[in-house]
């Protein structure tokens, strides 16, 4: 047996599992089981050990490997069979690296490219609900639990948390290294709405954002080009925001529009919109109207029409009832293959097939200001979903800015930095604005200086 050979098996006390789709092209035994408890568990053991058949899993949500990277970090550890090998959990794959020396990639590395010496889980498998594959509701039910910290061990919790600061450590402790990154560059600020700027609270209709941060973000947007990207529609989130002078993207990024005030920072920001999912608005309304219908028999069951996508809301729903509705959803789904499934936090979210997501709004939006391939920009991306985890890999694969987690609990993410609250976020952008005024002062008071010094010099 080669030591570089490991198997992944991410597991639930309901079973669950997936394919090994990397170098040995091995499928997981889809029971294997661990101590009791509900909670997401990734096991590690030699490749050989692997049985070579049984059922695929077309589904692991990523919140299930969200404590994975350190568990397996323990787990490792404590069988002392791996000693030069590096176990990365992207939001790709799951990896094994067989000759790095640490763990974890320093913060704002790039993930390794796969395969190679990896041992990969695909994301596909992985990730999202795919309704196409006939994925089995009891996947789709493990992945809202999933979503719910309440199944999380806290002494697992409070033991990964100190482990994974480390690794994306608070951007207020960071706050010196940050801009001293961002130096001689343009900052560009995109921010996620719920859990970011507001907090999450179980009526999304009464999602507020303090006025205290609105003041925030106001001053934000005097220094820095600032964008929402949101998974509401924009009409929506605007009027939680109130912000004329902001960049609005709404649906995950499928509506995106210029500041209606018009912008320093772009000549016609105004003309400015971007829907690429335009064509399949009839097909949401009617799917919206359908699962408005369909789902009312489901007490606590709240959907809501963001325009170019529709959010099914569990997070007053009884736990007894969620096979429930996910069945109903999954019904209604069947007849759209032009639609597809993903999950945020305790909402299942149907949105067109088409690629395009908050990252590709971010590129959108960066070119549109003029930074297309502008090296001396820096963007800073602030979420707190899954859907935001596919702007902080632009960014990554960018090489440029950073991303910056809202979370109080580790999770897998491609994120550099992290906040635990919209509370510290509202202290990073006001540090932000302040450590941008006093720059700006330095600068005018320089420039008086030799404004002056030139004077002096010139001959009556
Ligand atoms: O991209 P975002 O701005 O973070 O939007 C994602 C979803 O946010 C909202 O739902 C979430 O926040 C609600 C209010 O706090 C909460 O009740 C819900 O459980 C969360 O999932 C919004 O209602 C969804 O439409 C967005 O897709």
């Amino acid at each position: 047996m080669s030591p570089h050979h490991w198997w992944l098996v991410p597991s639930w006390r309901s079973g669950g599992g997936c394919y090994v789709d990397g170098e040995q092209r091995r499928q997981v035994d889809t029971n294997y089981q661990h101590g009791g408890g509900w909670g997401p568990r990734l096991e590690v053991g030699p490749l050989e050990d692997i049985e070579t058949e049984g059922p695929q899993s077309p589904l692991l949500s990523q919140e299930a490997l969200c404590f994975s990277p350190l568990f397996l970090h323990q787990r490792l550890k404590k069988e002392k069979k791996m000693t030069n090998q590096n176990v990365m959990v992207s939001d790709t794959a799951i990896t094994v690296a067989v000759s790095n020396s640490s763990l974890f990639p320093p913060v704002a590395q790039k993930p390794p490219a796969v395969p190679g010496n990896y041992i990969t889980i695909s994301k596909k498998k992985l990730q999202n609900l795919d309704i196409n594959c006939g994925a089995r509701i009891n996947s789709w039910v493990d992945s809202m639990r999933a979503s719910s910290p309440t199944h999380m061990k806290s002494s697992a919790l409070s033991d990964d948390l100190n482990s994974w600061i480390v690794h994306h450590p608070s951007a207020l402790d960071m706050f010196e290294e940050i801009t001293n990154a961002s130096k001689g560059k343009q900052i560009v600020m995109f921010l996620d709405y719920d859990g970011t700027l507001s907090p999450i609270v179980d009526d999304p209709d009464r999602a507020f954002m303090s006025d205290a941060m609105r003041a925030t973000v106001r001053k934000l947007a005097r220094y820095f080009p600032t964008a929402i990207v949101s998974g509401r529609c924009r009409d929506k989130v605007y009027s939680f925001v109130r912000l004329a002078e902001l960049y609005y993207a709404g649906s995950h990024g499928m509506d995106i529009k210029g500041p209606s005030k018009g912008s320093k920072y772009m000549k016609d920001a105004q003309s400015l919109l971007c829907q690429p999912a335009s064509e399949f608005l009839p097909m949401v309304d009617e799917v919206y109207k359908t699962l408005l219908e369909v789902t009312k028999s489901t007490p606590g069951a709240k959907v809501e029409n963001n325009k170019f996508c529709v959010s099914v809301h569990f997070r007053c729903v009884d736990e007894k009832k969620w096979t429930e509705l996910a069945q109903q959803v999954k019904t209604v789904l069947k007849e759209y293959p032009k639609l597809r499934l993903t999950q945020g936090r305790k909402v299942l979210e149907i949105r067109p097939t088409i690629k395009w997501d908050k990252g590709k709004a971010l590129e959108f939006l960066l070119e549109s200001l003029g930074y297309a391939n502008c090296a001396d920009v820096f963007p800073v991306y602030i979420g707190d979903d899954r859907t935001d985890e596919d702007a902080f890999k632009v960014l990554r694969k960018r090489g440029q800015g950073f991303g910056i987690l809202v979370s109080k609990i580790p999770k897998e993410t491609n994120a550099s930095y992290s906040l635990q609250e919209p509370s510290e976020v509202m202290a990073f952008l006001r540090r932000l604005v302040d450590s941008k005024k006093l720059s700006l002062r330095r600068h005018f008071r320089m420039r008086r200086r030799r404004l002056e010094e030139i004077k002096m010099s010139l001959p009556n």
